[in-house]
């Protein structure tokens, strides 16, 4: 019998549609879950099949073979709630700049926005440890994201910056956060349709997310629901795309991923050998 998919999920509440009911509509995918860096660390050693990681971590992880999903994403058009710059400075004057160590993606767009915007490079970069919280940090300014984000008071801070919000004042486009991405050779069969059956599933049962997930967070069920449905988005359209490639050469410029990436899509492999 051939082993097993192995496939890695967000954990936080921004990725739940994604995988809604996935154990009942992929019965044998081995499914783990986890925080986006460490999922993008266990595709790079080969323990994962496909997983959910960071977008920029797809373009550091092309040149080794690395495909997309397409139609998939977490991105998001406006402001996201969940990924945020606390600032005790005015954001011109930030020189310590502590990012959250479950990202990778907006560990890149805090630096790619603030050099773009306020033409601000930190001299000191350092993480924000996964059990540490921003208020307990004393750099500048803290990067945080995931469902922690959603709890932190603005009140101690001179400035709070929604970074998708930011992204689109500047560029105009939808912000890519996550994708699913399939390793190098890795043969899925049939998951990429449950997965398309797990987000349907899941975006109809929004309510049930948000209730069930709303009071373990401190999140009223409106907030959360709103989250859901409104606020994040699950596809990889042309706004999408158009975001990614736009993110891809403005992190690229600061060295944060490789040049010219191209955006390579996973086909079936029935197909890809058809070919
Ligand atoms: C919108 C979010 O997207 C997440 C942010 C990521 C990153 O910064 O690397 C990766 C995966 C996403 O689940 C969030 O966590 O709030």
């Amino acid at each position: 019998m051939a082993s097993p998919v192995r496939l890695g999920a967000v954990r936080y509440l921004n990725a739940k549609p994604l995988y809604y009911k996935l154990s009942e509509f992929a019965p044998d995918v081995a499914v783990s879950m986890e925080v986006p860096s460490r999922l993008a660390d266990q595709l790079a050693a080969g323990e994962l099949d496909v997983a959910l990681i960071p977008s920029v971590e797809y373009l550091r992880g092309a040149s080794r073979g690395y495909e997309i999903l397409p139609g998939f994403a977490i991105a998001a058009r406006g402001p996201v709630r969940s990924v945020k710059l606390f600032s005790r400075v005015p954001l011109g004057r930030i020189d310590r700049l502590a990012l959250d160590a479950g990202s990778r993606t907006s560990q890149a767009l805090a630096q790619v926005w603030l050099d773009a915007r306020h033409g601000v490079r930190p001299g000191v970069i350092e993480e924000l440890p996964l059990g540490v919280s921003a208020l307990e940090s004393t750099a500048d300014a803290v990067l945080v994201i995931g469902d922690r984000a959603m709890k932190v008071p603005d009140e101690p801070f001179h400035e709070v910056v929604d970074l998708a919000e930011a992204w689109r004042g500047l560029t105009g486009l939808p912000f890519v956060f996550a994708l699913w991405v399939v390793r190098a050779g890795a043969d899925l069969g049939d998951l990429p349709a449950a997965l398309e059956r797990s987000r349907a599933e899941g975006l109809a049962h929004a309510d049930e997310l948000a209730r069930i997930h709303g009071p373990r967070l401190g999140l009223d069920f409106r907030t959360c629901y709103d989250y859901l449905t409104r606020v994040l988005s699950y596809d990889l359209g042309e706004p999408e795309l158009a975001g990614l490639k736009r993110f891809a050469h403005m992190a690229a410029r600061l060295g944060l991923a490789p040049e010219g990436v191209n955006l390579v899509f996973h086909r079936p492999r029935d197909l890809a050998t058809r070919r």
